[in-house]
């Protein structure tokens, strides 16, 4: 494509965001090298998705064998269910080797120079890498920067990797403490409560917020946590903060009112998981050099065509995705940025489409959303003046639930009143996180209720939940 640059693209940071990129510019003839300081695949590979989800996967299938009452109203019996933790934590670990691998040789086999070492912007259109042999200086006509994000500790918190840990250190399951303690009941705090639950420890969950799962949608997170909390070997403590954690044998956790800060009382655990939530990785990347500053939380600040802004105008040739930019915190919607990014690069003007773009916490039964909250709707119709309406369906009404005996769950979805157009839908429930990927192409093309609701379903399917919402929407 360029001449006069060693490569066409750099990319800084070969997690989900960055390989997503370099398939992409690959794919379409581009030179690409790709930077990484760290384990190739990044957090979803090495520490988030893929070993969270092999634990989910093994703590998922103990959880349903165990639950002889379950098992026996589908007339089943079994004897007793055993596990090795040690062997749970080896399938996670196998997977991450595997998947890691499969990554880095898909960026080879396109011809992606994989650079090793820590990439810094030195100037414009000029990267620096400290390798082990030594700095080097490469020119690139276009630089994608996808740092990615690293746990958030709020002050107070120790860590010691043992036994006050963060998912870090959590996915690799070396322990079962008979007792831990939550700290968050975001995404990584229900994850693996449904995990540590499934296998026999005791959970206190810590929430600061006045609700537990605080970003999800009310009439979701009621009954989520009617399911996946109350029934469980969980405690909550919600409007609570830990003001000081201190690792050992006990961890020691002082908890305060989140509101008032005034000291309540102290937990004495046998281990403490950190869920509070992820910072931005975008210290030491030389963005000085091209006089970038990183907004008040520390991300990139870009466009919706992942330009890099500066004072709000763009600075030429730099891009920034991925959890550094703190627009989604999500593996797709990273992968799906650099895309977008290339796209660019490419001279096609393209945006990304954060409505239409899905997510899932995987617990047991899953939940999923993609778009707005009805708090989210009703604000948008305030400002552009529309109403909203909501239509719910329940998995008690279907078929097919009622047939695995999976009945807890329920289907929302969100519409604008006057023309049907779907604004958002969110479900709990069996397999929520596949039924959601309709509803999300519904909201990629503006969809209406109207013309949804005469779509046809397979009988009996999940599915169906979504389309008795969508005819309740049109029956209101
Ligand atoms: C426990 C857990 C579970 C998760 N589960 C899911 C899930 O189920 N689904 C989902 O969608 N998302 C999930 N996520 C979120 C997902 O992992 C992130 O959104 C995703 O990894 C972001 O990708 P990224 O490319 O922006 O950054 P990262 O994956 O963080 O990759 C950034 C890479 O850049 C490298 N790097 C940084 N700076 C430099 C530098 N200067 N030079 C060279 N290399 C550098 C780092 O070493 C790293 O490898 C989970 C996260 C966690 C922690
Ligand atoms: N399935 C998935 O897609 C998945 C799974 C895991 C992680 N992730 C990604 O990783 C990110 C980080 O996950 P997370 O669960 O750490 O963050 P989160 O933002 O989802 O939840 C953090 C929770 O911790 C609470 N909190 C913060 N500080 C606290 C304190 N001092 N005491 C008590 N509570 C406190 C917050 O109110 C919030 O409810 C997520 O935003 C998500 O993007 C995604």
């Amino acid at each position: 494509m360029s001449s006069g640059f060693d490569y066409d693209l750099v990319i800084i940071g070969a997690g989900v965001g960055g390989h997503g990129a370099a398939l992409h510019a690959a794919h379409y003839g581009l030179k690409t090298a790709i930077i990484e300081a760290g384990d190739m695949g990044g957090t979803c590979v090495n520490r988030g998705c893929i070993p969270s989800k092999a634990l989910l996967a093994a703590s998922g299938k103990v959880r349903e064998l165990r639950n002889a009452h379950h098992l026996k109203s589908l007339g089943i019996e079994i004897g007793g269910v055993s596990f090795e933790r040690e062997a749970i934590a080896n399938h996670a670990n196998n997977l991450v080797s595997k998947i890691q691998g499969d990554l880095t040789n898909s960026l080879k086999r396109l011809g992606v120079d994989i650079i090793r070492g820590w990439g810094k912007i030195a100037g414009s259109q000029k990267v620096s890498v400290m390798t082990d042999s030594g700095d080097k200086t490469i020119t690139a006509q276009n630089i994608i920067l996808s740092p990615g994000s690293v746990p958030f500790v709020p002050p107070g918190i120790e860590i010691d990797g043992k036994t006050v840990f963060t998912s870090d250190q959590g996915v690799k399951l070396e322990s079962l403490p008979q007792w831990i303690a939550i700290i968050g009941s975001g995404y990584i705090g229900l994850e693996f409560s449904d995990v540590y639950t499934a296998l026999g420890c005791e959970v206190t969950m810590i929430e600061a917020l006045d609700v537990l799962m605080p970003g999800f949608d009310r009439d979701i997170a009621k009954l989520a946590e009617r399911v996946l909390i109350t029934p469980r070997d969980i405690e909550t403590k919600v409007g609570i903060y830990a003001k000081r954690v201190i690792p050992g044998s006990p961890v020691v956790i002082e908890l305060a009112d989140f509101q008032t800060k005034e000291d309540l009382e102290v937990l004495e655990v046998d281990a403490c998981l950190v869920a509070t939530g992820r910072i931005p990785a975008t210290k030491n990347l030389g963005l000085e050099s091209v006089g970038v500053e990183l907004d008040k939380r520390n991300f990139i600040p870009v466009n919706d065509s992942m330009e890099v802004l500066s004072s709000g105008e763009l600075v030429p040739n730099l891009y920034a995705i991925g959890d550094a930019n703190g627009k989604m915190m999500l593996a797709h919607a990273a992968s799906a940025q650099g895309i977008i990014a290339v796209e660019n690069i490419l001279g096609k003007n393209k945006t990304v489409d954060y409505r239409s773009i899905p997510a899932a916490a995987f617990t047991h039964p899953e939940v999923s959303y993609v778009g707005l909250t009805e708090t989210a709707a009703q604000e948008l119709g305030l400002a552009e003046g529309f109403e909203i309406g909501t239509a719910k369906s329940y998995f008690k009404g279907n078929s097919k639930a009622l047939a695995e005996n999976e009945a807890d769950g329920i289907a929302k979805v969100i519409y604008r009143s006057d023309t049907g157009e779907v604004l958002g839908v969110h479900i709990f429930g069996a397999h929520a996180s596949d039924l959601i990927h309709e509803a999300s192409a519904a909201v990629a093309n503006r969809q209406s209720v109207k013309d949804l609701a005469y779509l046809v379903h397979a009988h009996p399917t999940l599915s169906e939940v979504l389309d008795e919402a969508y005819k309740r929407a049109i029956a209101s």
